[in-house]
């Protein structure tokens, strides 16, 4: 992680953002297309040897570019060309790939699905993404080993080799993973066999993955609410797709309505996405309505603390616990915000206090879904945000101190802006388009 070097004027020698808060936003903006669909809709992409088109992929993301050298550098072809993405998996070789790409993306493990697939051997070092607690990969393992693939861990990363995929399998994931999901969608598509996995993933983004497989030839189905079934095809062919739109931006954008007392107009978005985190909203007191291929959020009256608690999809989503967390700092009352999917969570509370919230996180004597003890954070809503300097912990963390910023009396400086560009790649446009006062100093 890179630290905000500063010198007795406190000058800042990295990138930052700087914002003067307080100006309640205003405005009508356009969400990008969703990083946790972009992400593993490439990857799906490769597993055909013709050509896919993505419209849509947020290109300026440093996740995206991370995963576009990775792929490229193992044998796809993955290419930009105007707004599009050109993605082919006719040459994917596997072997060993690059430990310090691999190492920056969580999502650089949805290439032992694509070279599973593709039935080559291949070595990844081990994964990154967000510092945000234990980030198990023992069900990404287990369901490979349960399709009939051979896997060897060590210290150093995860070892798939070749092997001959079982006819027919049934198997069930005791918490429903969200990249687990992914990796046997992707291992299982091409194989010839038929796939049954009980409690997967049902999240937006999944469902998004799905109909691109689908429209390149896949067969998946759900065969009740929370299994699918996939029945391995031939070949996949090549198609058009346009990813959907980031409804963790949208949630960013609502929240920073609420601490500014603004009103925003959000198109290419949808409640239906975010039903939970929309009516937790709406209890706290903001009003969030549907309109012509979008939504309307308005502060209309001051907020008052909800509690929430973390759950897999349709639950609340952990991304957004962030910025419910910098919500709540605005609003009348305590309120209690427990996480149960990722135990590291937390660290931007201290973020936030330094920006003059009263937050405290404490053990909460339950066990996170990866097995780690969990936490309860006790957010005291005292109204009041005064602007400092602070950094972006992770992308979701650097959301939350951000939009706190922007509801905060005075000037902001955000250091560790890689983190926030991750998963943002135009913040500074978004909410300028609102009217904030938001710049990157380069
Ligand atoms: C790029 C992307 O889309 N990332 C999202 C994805 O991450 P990711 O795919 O990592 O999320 P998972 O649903 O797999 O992980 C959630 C929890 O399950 C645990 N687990 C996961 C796999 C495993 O083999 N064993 C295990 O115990 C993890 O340690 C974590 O505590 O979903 C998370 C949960 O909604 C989001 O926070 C991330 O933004
Ligand atoms: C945690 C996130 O991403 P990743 O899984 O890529 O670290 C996120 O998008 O908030």
């Amino acid at each position: 992680m890179v630290l905000a070097l500063k010198n007795k004027t406190n000058l800042i020698y990295e990138p930052y953002l700087q914002i003067e808060g307080g100006i309640p936003l205003h405005g009508e903006v356009s969400l990008p297309g969703a990083k946790n669909s972009a992400l593993p809709a490439i990857v799906a992409a490769c597993l055909s040897e013709e050509e896919v088109v993505l419209h849509n992929v947020p290109l300026e993301l440093n996740d995206v570019k991370q995963l576009t050298k990775l792929l490229n550098q193992a044998g796809a072809t993955v290419k930009v060309e105007g707004d599009k993405l050109i993605c082919s998996g006719r040459q994917w070789s596997g072997g060993t790939l690059d430990g310090e790409l691999a190492g920056k993306i969580r999502h650089s493990l949805l290439l032992l699905g694509l070279s599973a697939n593709w039935r080559a051997n291949m070595f990844l070092p081990l994964p990154g993404g967000c510092n945000i607690g234990s980030r198990k990969h023992d069900l990404h393992v287990f369901a490979l080993q349960e399709l009939g693939f051979a896997m060897e861990e060590s210290e150093m990363g995860l070892h798939l080799k070749e092997s001959q995929p079982k006819k027919e399998v049934e198997f069930e994931f005791h918490y429903p993973t969200f990249g687990g999901t992914l990796n046997v969608l992707f291992a299982a598509v091409r194989s010839g066999s038929v796939v049954t996995l009980k409690n997967a993933a049902k999240n937006p983004e999944i469902i998004d993955v799905i109909q691109l497989l689908q429209s390149m030839g896949a067969d998946i189905e759900w065969v009740e609410p929370k299994t699918l079934r996939v029945r391995g095809v031939e070949k996949l062919k090549g198609t058009d797709y346009t990813v959907m739109s980031d409804r963790i931006i949208a949630a960013t954008i609502i929240a920073a309505v609420g601490v500014t007392k603004g009103q925003a107009t959000i198109r290419n978005a949808t409640t239906k996405v975010l039903e939970e985190e929309v009516k937790t909203w709406r209890e706290a007191g903001l009003s969030i309505e549907e309109v012509d291929n979008g939504i309307h959020v308005e502060w209309r009256k001051p907020l008052k603390a909800v509690d929430v608690t973390t759950r897999a999809y349709p639950g609340f989503h952990t991304d957004i616990q962030p910025l419910h967390t910098t919500l709540m700092c605005k609003a009348q009352g305590t309120s209690t915000l427990t996480e149960t999917i990722l135990d590291g969570r937390f660290a931007y509370c201290e973020e936030l206090n330094k920006l003059g919230a009263t937050i405290e996180v404490s053990d909460g004597g339950f066990q996170c879904v990866n097995g780690a003890q969990g936490q309860i954070a006790r957010i005291v809503g005292t109204g009041e945000l005064r602007g400092t300097d602070v950094m972006a912990t992770d992308i979701r963390g650097g959301a939350a101190v951000a939009v706190a910023a922007l509801g905060a009396t005075g000037t902001s400086r955000i250091t560790n802006l890689y983190q926030l560009e991750r998963g943002y790649g135009n913040f500074t446009e978004i909410f300028q388009a609102l009217g904030a006062s938001i710049v990157k100093i380069n």
